[in-house]
């Protein structure tokens, strides 16, 4: 079994070049973390992994077959995606928005079936949403909003989901939770993150962008080194390897560490050396 593949894939916009030859297996049921600075083509590698942007370079193969001949509906049966900020239309209900999650499986003008139902209740249970399923999209806080998403993703019943820094709204409990989750699927995953430790933790492999390029591939043991953290981030770190994953302090940066000599406050409000 196969699931996707980029070869030297690329997206340009007249003469910028946003993702530039990247080549990418997804080995199915693995979890694959996407690094890389703001603007570095994560959201738009996503994108093309989904198939709502077509390549101008290389191509992307679902079960070795280019998306674009897998066509729409067979592709939305596989791949599930959230994008970042992703919105919907503001007067349905959460089971309303997380039941949209079935249109690629349902035929056209017939009522749900089980299957649809069970779907939903369980993408519902599974994001800890079930309470909130009668309450109404626009009501809800930007961490509800974005489970909600997930749920929606996860009742599509992918074998393929990709989550565009699904944790980036959530307090640390539901980034734990949500990550554990999507961890323990049996799904092929595709996540893009900033939180370095948190991919370090979640994901079995981790590819990192720079200027749309892939700049290193590997586990996360392989990939977090304080070099390569600071080649493209320009941050310096001191990583521990314990058993299990590494753990990445972050140093403050080296202009900061040369503070000015301290002060101190009279009683009279005047500042003294
Ligand atoms: N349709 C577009 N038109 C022009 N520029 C674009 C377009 N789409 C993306 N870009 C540019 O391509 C670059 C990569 O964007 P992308 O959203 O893929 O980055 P990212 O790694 O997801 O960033 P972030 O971490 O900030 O979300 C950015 O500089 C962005 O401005």
């Amino acid at each position: 079994m196969t699931s996707l593949h980029t070869d030297r894939v690329g997206w340009r916009i007249g003469d910028k070049v946003v993702v530039d030859g990247v080549t990418l297996t997804l080995r199915p049921g693995e979890t694959v973390g996407l690094l890389g600075p703001n603007g570095s083509g994560k959201s738009t590698l996503l994108r093309l992994l989904a198939g709502v942007l077509t390549p101008t370079a290389g191509v992307v193969t679902l079960d070795g077959r280019p998306l674009a001949e897998v066509g729409r509906r067979a592709t939305a049966r596989r791949i599930a995606s959230v994008e970042q900020h992703a919105e919907t239309q503001t007067e349905l209900t959460v089971r309303e928005v997380v039941a949209l999650g079935r249109i690629p499986h349902r035929r056209a003008w017939t009522p749900p079936t089980t299957a649809d139902l069970e779907a939903v209740t369980e993408a519902l249970r599974r994001t800890g949403l079930t309470d909130r399923s009668g309450q109404s999209w626009h009501t809800l806080s930007g961490g509800e909003r974005q489970r909600t998403q997930i749920a929606r993703a996860l009742a599509q019943e992918p074998r393929e989901l990709l989550l565009d820094e699904p944790t980036n709204h959530l307090d640390i409990q539901h980034q734990l939770d949500l990550l554990e989750l999507v961890a323990s699927l049996p799904v092929t995953t595709v996540i893009a993150l900033h939180d370095l430790n948190l991919a370090a933790m979640y994901c079995d492999r981790l590819l990192v962008l720079r200027d749309g390029r892939a700049v290193m591939e590997g586990t996360p043991a392989e990939v977090l080194t304080p070099d390569l953290v600071e080649r493209v981030y320009g941050v310096r770190t001191e990583v521990t390897h314990g058993p299990g994953h590494p753990v990445i302090r972050f140093l403050r940066p080296a202009a900061r560490d040369a503070s000015p000599p301290k002060r101190s406050v009279t009683s009279d409000g005047s500042t003294a050396p």
